[in-house]
């Protein structure tokens, strides 16, 4: 009988946070120091991801004059994220590349659930079945204070003349449920999820995040 081996694949590294805390931005750091590194990257984004995925993204950021109900804006989250890990993700890891994604599940639990009110057992029954054993391996948490945040992405939507989407239109008090609920997932599982200070200049926050992908991807090899 052959021996039984641990099949081997792509690490799934995820950057997560409030509106305007960078998050695009430093995706890019973090795709080319592993690049650097000789590493086989696909980046990505939730919700979106695949053509299919980014229609779903549409539908879910978009105005329009009947209100989403939030369970119809929960289920479709995950429809996006099935077809994503269907399209890109599972194929990226199984072939040994890495994938990193601005935003995955931890953005449900903390808009759907925190934002939204929706307990999260109900949110975990739906990763369950959209996820099975799948899980980011690191999730870099950035995390800053609302005020300065909306600063930010209110110069960003200014300098690109763009109108704030369905989210972005929410009052402060769904955000800092939403802060909250990531703050509380990073201390609940220390072990995957890093809190990175977003304050600071983009230097500084690259400086922590260089430090966390070196500590971490050292422990993986
Ligand atoms: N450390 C930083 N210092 C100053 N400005 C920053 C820093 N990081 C990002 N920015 C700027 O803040 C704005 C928001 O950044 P970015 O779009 O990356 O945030 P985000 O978290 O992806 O936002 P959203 O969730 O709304 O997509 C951009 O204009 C970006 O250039
Ligand atoms: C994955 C995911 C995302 N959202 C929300 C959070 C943001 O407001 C938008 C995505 O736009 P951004 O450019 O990344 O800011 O979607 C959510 O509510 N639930 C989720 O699971």
């Amino acid at each position: 009988m052959s021996p039984q081996v641990t099949p081997t694949r792509g690490r799934f590294i995820t950057l997560e946070g409030g509106e305007g805390v960078g998050k695009s931005t430093n995706l890019g750091f973090v795709v080319d120091f592993l690049r650097g590194q000789g590493i086989e990257v696909v980046e990505t984004r939730e919700p979106g991801g695949t053509p299919r995925a980014e229609a779903m993204r549409q539908l879910l950021l978009a105005h329009g004059d009947e209100p989403l109900d939030s369970d119809a804006e929960l289920l479709l989250v995950f429809a996006a994220r099935a077809q994503h890990l269907a399209g890109k993700i599972r194929p990226a890891l199984e072939r040994g590349a890495w994938v990193v994604s601005d935003r995955f599940t931890d953005a449900t639990f903390a808009y759907q659930g925190g934002g939204r009110g929706i307990d999260a057992e109900r949110i975990a029954l739906l990763e369950q079945f959209v996820q099975r054993e799948l899980a980011p391996d690191l999730t870099l948490l950035l995390d800053m204070p609302l005020e300065a945040a909306e600063q930010r992405l209110a110069g960003r939507l200014d300098r690109r003349g763009e109108v704030r989407d369905r989210f972005e239109q929410e009052q402060r008090d769904f955000f800092e449920r939403v802060r909250d609920a990531y703050l509380a997932r990073a201390a609940a599982d220390p072990q995957r999820m890093s809190v990175i200070d977003a304050s600071g200049s983009l230097d500084e926050v690259q400086a922590q995040i260089a430090q966390q992908l070196r500590n971490r991807t050292a422990a993986w090899s």
